[in-house]
């Protein structure tokens, strides 16, 4: 599959953004996952004849929180699609005073600080230590930046995102803390998904929208739900803009990514394989199972 000369792109949509226009053949499909259950059934759909699958991170109607996403199961699922390659589409809230509300930022980095998550397919039985170092595929995100100059949308190249656990937005303290450590932005949903898509050996690029300034703002003390989804709603169609005009650029790509991103577990499986536990290496076998048959 990571082999497929044929992208197939997966999104996923965050807060806002629940389908995408301007795609045909749409058909809404469940997709069974060993991990248990993901987000929502995946649209399965083609654009500019290039198949794309999307997948609404909380589910449609947003009934679910960042910390009860099974994040495990929605990048199994997407794998299990033929998802080559994923556009992840993110509220957020900015700690640099030039990063206003309606910013868009292509976040390269994170700081993991959720703690009540799944974050790994591996475990006892199979151990693998992916990188996460460049957390972010250079390639997708060079496309989606080249989108951006297309479009005429601003697209921040670069920032480093917070992942805090929530549900909760942050104290005072907290917010400058994270602008100390030199933070750009936060929200509550990139992590884990992003180290998940890359132990599926996924491409993964991430498009931040600033939705509001972080409490550490002195023009704003508190953030609400109602600030940011009034944001959001302003900017949604840009976000679909932007991803939709990323994807034909992805149809002559190499079938596998220079950047190593289909390759990520060629060396990260550390238990060998008569010491591996079956039932994991079958629950394995969308995410890894290249890996672990070679
Ligand atoms: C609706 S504000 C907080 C909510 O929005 C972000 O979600 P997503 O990344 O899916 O757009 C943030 O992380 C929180 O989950
Ligand atoms: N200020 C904020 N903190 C965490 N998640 C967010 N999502 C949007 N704005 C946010």
């Amino acid at each position: 599959m990571a082999e497929s000369a044929r992208p197939v792109v997966g999104i996923i949509g965050g807060s806002g953004v629940y389908d995408l226009d301007g795609l045909t053949d749409k058909e809404w499909r469940t997709v069974e996952s060993p991990w248990g259950q993901p987000s929502d059934q995946l649209l399965f759909a083609t654009l500019d004849g290039m198949p794309v699958v999307f997948l609404p991170r909380h589910g449609r109607g947003h009934p679910l929180s960042p910390s009860s996403i099974n994040y495990r199961a929605n990048i199994d699922a997407l794998k299990r699609a033929g998802v080559t390659e994923i556009l992840s589409v993110s509220a957020v809230g900015s700690l640099r005073e030039d990063l206003e509300p309606g910013t868009f930022v292509l976040v390269d980095q994170f700081i993991d600080r959720t703690f009540a998550r799944e974050k790994s397919f591996f475990g006892q039985g199979c151990v693998a230590h992916v990188s996460v170092a460049h957390p972010v595929c250079g390639r997708l995100g060079g496309h989606l930046l080249d989108a951006a100059t297309e479009t005429g949308i601003r697209l921040v190249e670069g920032g480093t995102y917070l992942a805090m656990e929530g549900l909760q937005f942050s104290t005072k303290a907290e917010s400058k803390l994270y602008r100390s450590w030199g933070c750009d932005v936060i929200g509550m949903t990139n992590m884990p998904e992003a180290k998940l898509a890359r132990e599926a050996e996924l491409c993964y690029a991430s498009v931040a929208m600033v939705t509001d300034f972080d409490c550490w703002h002195p023009d704003h003390d508190h953030v609400t739900v109602e600030q940011v989804v009034k944001v959001l709603l302003s900017n949604a169609d840009k976000a679909r803009s932007l991803v939709k005009a990323a994807i034909p650029r992805l149809k002559d790509r190499e079938a596998a990514c220079e950047k190593g991103c289909h390759h990520a577990l060629d060396h990260a499986i550390i238990t060998a394989p008569e010491s591996r536990d079956p039932t994991l290496v079958a629950k394995l076998d969308a995410v890894a199972g290249r890996a672990l048959r070679s």
